[in-house]
């Protein structure tokens, strides 16, 4: 079971090579409290690029309708995971469920968005006509005119890009054009969103209404968002976060639960101890309450909400 069940099971945390988890007794495994599998499962999960492993078996649970933070510094593997995830990327082994199906699975075409670090929009139409364009293809043909432009304005509101409709893309800005892209994500309703760095090089403010949005996305709609970022503060903006060093999982955890690791209670800090308690051999950590045990069950219910 995963998402915010009440009343679950105490966890006895451990610190394996496949970082921070815990351990537990319940038996419901990667379903949430209405019985659908987990947005995400992976289990020994290894990618092979450029002839040797650049993400090392991974093994952790995404709970759906959350906004689940990938952090970790540039290199570490971040977007070859969320390529295994969307099923685009080969040398792939271990196991990987996406929405109860096999990563890269025909079915989960126009269940999963993914938005990657270059913003792939038409520079010479506008952001009202891109996202024609891309609604002609998902819904094509007459019958679906009056779906097919209903989408559209949603997805330009969605993003915030109504006073932009008829403005070629190719005079936006650079936050604007990510936010184009983002819109034709939106397009199909995705219940699983994958957003590879989808707020660097934004101003502050820009980047809190990213955020803001993503927060309403989850919220609104139950999507599953999964969000990379290598800025350790963006962390804080996360229900969940996977922390990635060297292609290797150190934590899988809330924000808060990996504040409590380290007495400057900064993300930044407990990835620091976590790095630092990896290579010292060692009891580990002590134990979170909201760790993700991994293959099994997801935590409860979160004691500190993110900041949006
Ligand atoms: N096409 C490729 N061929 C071989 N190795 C690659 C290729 N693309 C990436 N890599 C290697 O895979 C590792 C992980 O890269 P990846 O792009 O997944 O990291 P990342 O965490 O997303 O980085 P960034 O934050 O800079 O985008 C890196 O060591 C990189 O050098």
């Amino acid at each position: 079971m995963t998402g915010d069940t009440p009343g679950r099971t105490m966890h006895r945390m451990v610190r394996s090579e496949r970082g921070v988890r815990t351990e537990d007794g319940d038996e419901d495994g990667d379903e949430d409290g209405a019985g659908r599998p987990a947005a995400l499962t992976a289990r020994g999960l290894t990618v092979v690029r450029g002839g040797r492993p650049v993400v090392r078996d991974l093994t952790f649970t995404v709970p759906r309708g959350r906004v689940t933070g990938l952090l970790g510094p540039s290199g570490c593997g971040k977007t070859t995971l969320m390529r295994a995830i969307v099923g685009t990327q080969a040398k792939v082994t271990g196991t990987l469920d996406v929405l109860g199906h096999p990563a890269g699975a025909a079915a989960l075409r126009s269940r999963i968005g993914y938005v990657t670090q270059a913003p792939s929009v038409y520079d010479d139409l506008t952001v009202h006509q891109n996202l024609a364009a891309f609604a002609a293809i998902l819904l094509p043909g007459r019958a679906h005119r009056a779906a097919r432009r209903a989408a559209v304005d949603r997805a330009v509101e969605d993003v915030d890009l109504a006073d932009h409709a008829h403005v070629l893309a190719g005079r936006l800005s650079g936050g604007q054009r990510s936010r184009v892209s983002l819109a034709v994500a939106l397009l199909g309703t995705p219940e699983l969103l994958v957003l590879d760095e989808p707020t660097v090089g934004l101003d502050p403010v820009l980047r809190r209404d990213l955020w803001d949005l993503f927060h309403r996305i989850a919220a609104d709609r139950g999507t599953t968002l999964l969000v990379s970022s290598h800025v350790m503060d963006e962390a804080e903006r996360c229900h969940r976060l996977l922390l990635l060093r060297d292609g290797a999982l150190l934590a899988d955890d809330t924000p808060d639960a990996l504040r409590r690791l380290s007495p400057a209670g900064t993300v930044e800090a407990a990835f620091l101890h976590l790095v630092e308690s990896a290579a010292t051999p060692g009891p580990g950590p002590e134990p979170g309450p909201d760790a993700n045990p991994g293959p099994g069950p997801a935590p409860g219910p979160h004691p500190q909400e993110p900041r949006p």
